[in-house]
């Protein structure tokens, strides 16, 4: 049981942005993917999701190739949260989390009672119950980011993807996220999730994948593969490290 890829080539119509990229992950672990901007992090997020078709290699979720899989079958599998932006439609907080239950049934069906049940324990599990009846896009970024999560959850997946998850959220709701993160993956799921932060990888990550320009720069355990040489190939920029007393370590960009 794996969503997998093997010699992976992705892009755009026009424009091929990575290749050669090897992952396998597993249900009940956090992978983090970790690159420079603009290093390809978000387009092969959409093409493992299958948003857009590969431009070579193999993609499998649970040894099935994924292109064989239904629209419904891969929505059950797969979970994305994605950045937020402001959305065009006002539809309440609570319709958009529900919309993650079309995976369970018709698209024409009507919402069980389950259905609604579910998305209103995902929108407590997140904290934003209180937000329910309010319009979508009348809601802070950062609110946003919460009630997508709530929403890929309610789709029950077994697969999360999250693509910057904690990018628009204070201090607290960071550390919730992350939290949740792991909860996730105690459960059972597998989850991958982008970010920006290093120190974020390395304190919630079983795994890192670190890609620049398209390419794998390195992949593996996040404890040994978080050093500092490794952040200074990929980023470009000086680390500073700083330690406590009992061997925990923390990174600063820019020394
Ligand atoms: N729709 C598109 N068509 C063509 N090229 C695109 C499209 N969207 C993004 N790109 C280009 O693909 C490359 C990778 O972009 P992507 O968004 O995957 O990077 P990223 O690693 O997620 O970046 P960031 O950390 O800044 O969010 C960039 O050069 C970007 O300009």
């Amino acid at each position: 049981m794996s969503l997998s890829a093997g010699g992976l080539a992705y892009g755009y119509p026009e424009r091929q942005i990575g290749s050669e990229i090897e992952l396998d992950l597993k249900p009940g672990e956090v992978l983090a993917l970790l690159g420079p901007n603009g290093s390809g992090k978000t387009t092969l997020l959409k093409t493992l999701l299958g948003l857009l078709p590969p431009k070579g290699g193999v993609l499998a979720l649970d040894g099935r190739p994924l292109a064989g899989l239904s629209i419904a079958e891969r929505a059950r599998a797969l979970g994305y949260v994605p950045q937020a932006h402001a959305g065009t439609f006002a539809f309440s907080v609570f319709t958009v989390v529900l919309m993650g239950r079309t995976a369970h049934g018709s698209v024409f069906a009507a919402p069980s009672g389950h259905d609604r049940a579910i998305a209103m324990a995902m929108l407590e599990r997140l904290g934003v119950a209180k937000l329910a009846d309010r319009p979508y896009t009348q809601i802070s970024g950062g609110e946003r980011q919460l009630v997508l999560i709530a929403r890929a959850l309610a789709q029950e997946p077994r697969y999360v993807i999250l693509d910057e998850p904690t990018a628009s959220l204070d201090f607290g709701n960071q550390g919730k996220v992350m939290v949740e993160i792991r909860r996730l993956a105690a459960e059972g799921l597998g989850v991958l999730f982008t970010t920006h932060d290093p120190n974020q990888a390395l304190r919630y990550a079983d795994h890192v994948l670190m890609i620049r320009d398209g390419r794998v720069l390195a992949a593996g355990r996040a404890t040994e593969l978080l050093v500092p040489e490794r952040l200074e190939e990929l980023y470009g920029v000086g680390i500073e490290t700083i330690r406590d007393g009992e061997g925990r370590v923390a990174f600063l960009p820019g020394a």
